[in-house]
């Protein structure tokens, strides 16, 4: 793949006055001698020879939106609209790439950002390959910064609210970039921490959950000085107050100066955008389908329904939602079912598994290694219906997922649109079937702009809850974080560690 300066690049293009004619962007990058090193990212030249028309064409059709503090012309870097626009990278970075056909929206968007040393806050809906998104210019940065064969200290860290989305992106990083090349190691609580001590000891990449990364950078076990690559994924959930603290202590060793910063979610509420910049420096903001809005929007392949029922009806209804989508088909269909409550998953996992489905389950109640064995056998199709809470509700990759049914609300309409998430990933559609009550009515105004926003039937029933949002406390996650009771969180909410 032969490469030019954006300089160059220009120069080749179709004479109109092309927002893109900027040199090819550097930032600073600490070396392991404590020296800055310039990162440089070029175009290459079969991306410079696409006439401007086709990147302005292609950046109106997937409504991309991308502000950069430092430059009011935000389209100097050109989308990498085909895998054969990746700038150079040995040890076969690539060669997992074709199983795709192209990159996805946030991918090329953000790539050469990435790729140039910037920071990034990216946003796209569910299922948008996120992941990879942040992850190959992870793993770019480490091969092309290789000096030595060991790495004592690592370079990159990646941190997820749950353990099970923590070793999801593990498996993505390992598959592209090879365990022994790339040295990447996982980390996360509710198992022993003496194997996770041995292999930090020659980790390039972590990618860990917040708590056990923590404890282990507080007993000595890792040191994060030499990390240069940041990324919290699901960001607003790492800055929400669960985990805010966490986050602030485990990056003190690497100062914002000295580190890339790489945030990626699908929703952005207002209330967690201040504390994101104060763990950035000039981040470019991409948002793919227009501006960063207040209201959370859900992917549009996904088909959202609304029942509005009284709460003593929803065991029966669920039950028989399950029976069409398990018993009309020549194979059981894979369905995710949402309980807010860990009590409340365990006893609709009871009353499923009673009534003959297949069912297995995952909440924060259950050891670690029977959380990995039931998520398995859901993504195997041993079971063919997963209860569980919102520990599920955020990034999961569960293939063929075809419906998600919400038992129980969820406590922000942020997790409404995670949860519905685990369906219609990668261009597939989804169904989306949730029960709304009477108790859930402060959220309905919230839940009604999300349904309008993808064009979403609105039932009569519940516009009668009312159409106002209510505002978001300026200092927490969502309206009701403060009426939860956070004494209980061991029976409510799971933060992971
Ligand atoms: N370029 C691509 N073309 C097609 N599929 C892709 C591409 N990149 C990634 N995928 C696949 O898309 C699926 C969803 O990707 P991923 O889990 O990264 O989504 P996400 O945007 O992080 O979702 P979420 O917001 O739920 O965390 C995965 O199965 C992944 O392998």
């Amino acid at each position: 793949m032969g490469k030019r300066s954006h300089l160059e690049s220009t120069e080749q293009r179709p004479k109109k006055k092309s927002k893109s004619e900027k040199p090819a962007k550097a930032s600073k990058d600490k070396q392991e001698n404590g020296d800055e090193k310039t990162v440089s990212y070029s175009d290459a030249s079969a991306l410079s020879e696409i006439p401007q028309s086709d990147i302005d064409s292609f950046l109106t059709e997937n409504v991309i939106k991308i502000v950069d503090p430092s430059s009011p012309d935000a389209s100097q870097f050109r989308p990498i609209l085909s895998f054969d626009h990746l700038p150079e990278c040995d040890a076969g970075l690539y060669a997992q790439l074709k199983t795709f056909s192209k990159p996805t929206p946030i991918q090329s968007t953000t790539w050469p950002l990435l790729f140039a040393g910037r920071d990034v806050i990216g946003i796209a809906e569910t299922g948008s390959g996120k992941t990879l998104g942040f992850g190959l210019p992870c793993l770019k940065k480490l091969i092309d910064s290789k000096t030595s064969k060991k790495p004592c200290q690592p370079r990159a860290v990646i941190i997820s609210p749950t353990r099970e989305l923590a070793m999801q992106i593990y498996d993505q990083l390992v598959k592209f970039g090879g365990t022994e090349k790339t040295q990447v190691t996982c980390i996360y609580g509710g198992v022993g921490k003496d194997e996770q001590r041995r292999a930090l000891q020659k980790a390039a990449i972590v990618v860990a959950t917040p708590g056990r990364l923590k404890d282990l950078q507080s007993d000595g076990s890792i040191d994060l000085g030499k990390v240069n690559y940041l990324v919290l994924d699901e960001a607003d959930r790492m800055l929400d107050k669960g985990f805010e603290q966490d986050i602030k202590d485990i990056v003190k060793p690497m100062p914002v100066s000295r580190r890339q910063t790489v945030m990626f979610t699908a929703t952005w509420p207002r209330s967690v955008r201040d504390l994101a910049a104060t763990f950035m420096k000039t981040p470019v903001t991409v948002t793919i389908g227009g501006d960063p809005s207040a209201d959370p929007r859900a992917n549009l392949r996904i088909k959202q329904v609304i029942e509005v029922v009284d709460g003593r009806d929803k065991e029966g209804r669920l039950i028989q939602l399950l029976a069409k989508s398990q018993r009309g088909h020549q194979s059981p269909e894979k369905v995710l079912v949402f309980c807010l409550y860990k009590k409340e998953a365990m006893r609709i996992e009871n009353l499923i598994r009673n009534k003959g489905f297949s069912v297995a389950g995952i909440h924060g109640d259950l050891n670690q290694s029977d959380r990995f064995r039931n998520l398995d056998a859901f993504k195997k199709g041993n079971a063919s219906v997963l209860v569980a809470t919102d520990v599920a509700a955020r990034g999961l990759d569960i293939p063929n997922v075809k419906l998600v049914i919400n038992v129980t609300f969820p406590l922000t309409v942020e997790d409404y649109v995670h949860r519905i998430g685990r369906t219609g990933r990668a261009g597939a559609d989804g169904l989306a079937i949730t029960m709304f009550t009477e108790t859930d009515k402060a959220l309905s105004g919230g839940l009604i702009n999300v349904l309008k926003a993808a064009k979403q039937d609105v039932p009569e029933a519940l516009l009668k809850f009312g159409t106002t949002v209510k505002k978001k406390q300026h200092d927490v996650y969502g309206a009701f974080y403060k009426d939860v009771d956070m004494d209980k969180t061991a029976t409510k909410i799971t933060f992971d560690d």
